[in-house]
């Protein structure tokens, strides 16, 4: 388990790709050879028997590039247009390198009200049941053309909850999100150098929570927060997740594979289980600490004592008096 072998048998995977995965930074324009790439991964997922949603950002930054939109427009009318303009355009290139390869996509895009509103949950769940039956693979996005913030539900603004949604309603066992980053750090890394980086996440704490900041850049919607807010509906749904870099999009085998790549987030089952494996050898860790930190307080004293000076206790450690 702790070696990640169990992302092996994983079978219902959701895979969500940012805009920065699918395009250049530098241009706004779709990154073909990886977009390519990808979808070849995604059907040989299919081929091994894996089930795949793909949920896919790409629509505003696409639209906007094509429509030749400055970027930074926060007008919800224009950028609500990019986005009609834009899925139009994402989808018909993942159309065409599926059909490469026979495999047929479903277009579904999904508003807040479709995931919180029981009954429309239930239908959007029997449609992804049906086309899991008819081997379609799902491409899914936010309906950003009409979805607002301001009604009942409002709108997810991110695809990565979303995703995590998309994962809950679906019963998925693993979901993997793609970023621009290799995953979690302890604190944004470009901005604080310092930032230590986090294999694995047993339990999501405050602690936890307060590492992840906002996006790192333009095309990026919601950085580290909203990958955590994920992970907490993704783990209590019982789907373990994995925040990865899809600079190299060939990642997705070595998290399959089992390899350590990327944060690991342990849903509730594979948390306690872990937690266990670890109890062991943390005691071991303790033990030793607990040796090391007499030798040290010993060689203190005995360094006291040849030099003859006076020393005493002070707590736990002795002091020079
Ligand atoms: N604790 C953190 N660890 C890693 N990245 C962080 C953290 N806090 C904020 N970030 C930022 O989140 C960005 C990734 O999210 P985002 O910009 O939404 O991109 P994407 O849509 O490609 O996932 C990183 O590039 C980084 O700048
Ligand atoms: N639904 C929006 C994407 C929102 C979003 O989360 O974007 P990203 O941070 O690039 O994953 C779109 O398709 O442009």
């Amino acid at each position: 388990m702790r070696n990640r072998e169990m992302l092996k048998d994983k079978k219902r995977i959701v895979i969500k790709v940012g805009t920065s995965t699918i395009t250049y930074a530098e241009t706004g324009n779709i990154n073909l050879e990886k977009l390519e790439k990808f979808v070849r991964i995604l059907i040989n997922l299919r081929n091994k028997g894996k089930e795949i949603i793909v949920v896919s950002s790409g629509a505003v930054g696409i639209g906007r590039n094509v429509l030749g939109v400055k970027s930074g427009v926060k007008d919800r009318a224009v950028r609500q247009a990019c986005a009609a303009v834009g899925q139009g355009r994402l989808m018909m290139m993942y159309e065409k390198l599926f059909a490469e390869y026979s495999q047929l996509t479903a277009q579904v895009l999904l508003t807040k009200e479709s995931i919180m509103n029981e009954m429309c949950a239930q239908n959007a769940r029997n449609t992804f049941d049906e086309l899991f039956a008819m081997n379609v693979v799902p491409i899914v996005n936010e309906n950003d053309a009409i979805s607002v913030d301001e009604e009942a539900y409002g709108n997810f603004g991110d695809n990565d909850t979303m995703a995590a949604y998309v994962a809950s309603l679906v019963d998925a066992d693993l979901l993997i999100l793609m970023s621009d980053i290799e995953g979690l750090y302890t604190d944004d890394p470009k901005k604080n150098p310092h930032a230590r980086f986090v294999h694995t996440v047993v339990k999501i704490d405050e602690e936890l929570e307060k590492m992840g900041k906002g996006a790192g850049s333009d095309l990026g919607t919601g950085g580290m927060a909203t990958k955590i807010e994920a992970a907490k509906i993704a783990v209590n749904s019982g789907a373990d997740m994995v925040i990865a870099n899809g600079q190299n999009i060939y990642t997705i085998h070595d998290i399959m594979a089992g390899k350590k790549v990327g944060t690991l987030f342990l849903s509730g089952e594979n948390a306690l289980e872990m937690e266990n494996s670890l109890a062991p050898e943390r005691e071991q860790y303790r033990r030793l600490a607990k040796r090391k930190r007499k030798e040290t307080l010993s060689k203190k004293k005995e360094n006291y004592q040849a030099g003859g000076m006076d020393y005493e206790l002070h707590g736990s450690n002795w002091q020079a008096s």
